[in-house]
């Protein structure tokens, strides 16, 4: 297959497990460059541990998995990854040029990048995610939201063919989160990267997302938003009875039995 044509993740009958616990299995998924592809989900149902099959940190009981046409590998510079966000000590020892510099800093393109040459690529990184004002500020003092912004920026640093954010949304405010989204977005559409997006909560990027892989209980579908966020879809996947209400572009699950997990602004679910 060329490069054009090939999917950036290819599973055939993927299937992962722990001991008894099957959290998928029988998953054949093609995702292609640009596509932004969500991957939804109630606690412990398996989402993390999906990025893990992808970032080559967790090998399949079942099935093959191919990133880039590849085994994935650890470690591999065509992905890019936004891990579950935690704040930093206020003494980390970083200012935020060099923690966006971690994801510059080595070869790129087989070349060893200089000096003068890595700092332009992390000043050019700063500004891409809008960072510029507080480029030499330690991270540990820094908002939520603008650590976010420097874990992006240091995902995406090589052009990643494969951008992988687990929950990147998660406790920032309404504001930061439209604006991370956009960043991922924009990221996406310039290089034509594949997103695959980890979330209990779809709202904030549904504008974005072509797809998504819905896990619960064991089981999954795959779909459009339109094709898999409805009341009868949702009803079979859990198998009891489950409304969708989309309202002012927003998805409301309710009736859902993880619903404990789902803590959404003031609806009684959402996605
Ligand atoms: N290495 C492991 N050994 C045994 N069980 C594991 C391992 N990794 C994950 N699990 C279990 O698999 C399930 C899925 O975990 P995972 O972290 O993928 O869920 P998740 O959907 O990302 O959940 P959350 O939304 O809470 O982050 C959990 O019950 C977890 O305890």
């Amino acid at each position: 297959m060329s490069t054009a044509t090939r999917p950036v993740v290819s599973l055939r009958g993927a299937g992962l497990a722990f001991g008894d616990r099957v959290l998928w299995d029988g998953l054949d998924l093609d995702i292609r460059p640009g596509e932004y592809f969500a991957v939804l989900g109630g606690n412990g149902t398996g989402k993390t541990s999906f990025l893990k099959v992808l970032l080559g940190l967790l090998p399949l009981t079942t099935g093959t998995v191919e990133v880039s046409g590849e085994p994935p590998r650890r470690g591999s510079g065509r992905i890019g990854y936004v891990p579950q966000q935690r704040a930093f000590a206020a003494s980390t020892p970083l200012r935020a040029r060099d923690l966006v510099g971690l994801g510059v800093d080595g070869h790129r393109w087989g070349i060893r990048l200089g000096t003068r040459s890595v700092r332009r690529r992390v000043d050019e990184l700063l500004e891409l995610v809008g960072a510029g004002s507080y480029a030499d500020a330690p991270v540990g003092t820094l908002s939520g939201g603008e650590q976010q912004r420097l874990r992006i920026a240091q995902a995406i640093a090589g052009d990643p063919e494969l951008l992988l954010c687990d929950e990147a949304l998660l406790s920032l405010d309404l504001h930061h989160q439209h604006a991370v989204s956009e960043l991922v977005d924009e990221q996406r559409r310039r290089t034509d990267a594949a997103v695959v997006f980890v979330t209990h909560e779809i709202n904030p990027i549904i504008e974005h997302v072509d797809r998504v892989l819905y896990l619960a209980g064991g089981r999954f579908r795959v779909g459009t938003p339109d094709e898999v966020l409805r009341g009868d879809v949702l009803s079979e996947l859990y198998g009891t009875r489950i409304d969708v209400v989309r309202t002012g572009g927003r998805v409301v699950v309710v009736g859902h039995p993880d619903s404990s997990h789902h803590t959404h602004d003031d609806q009684e679910m959402a996605l």
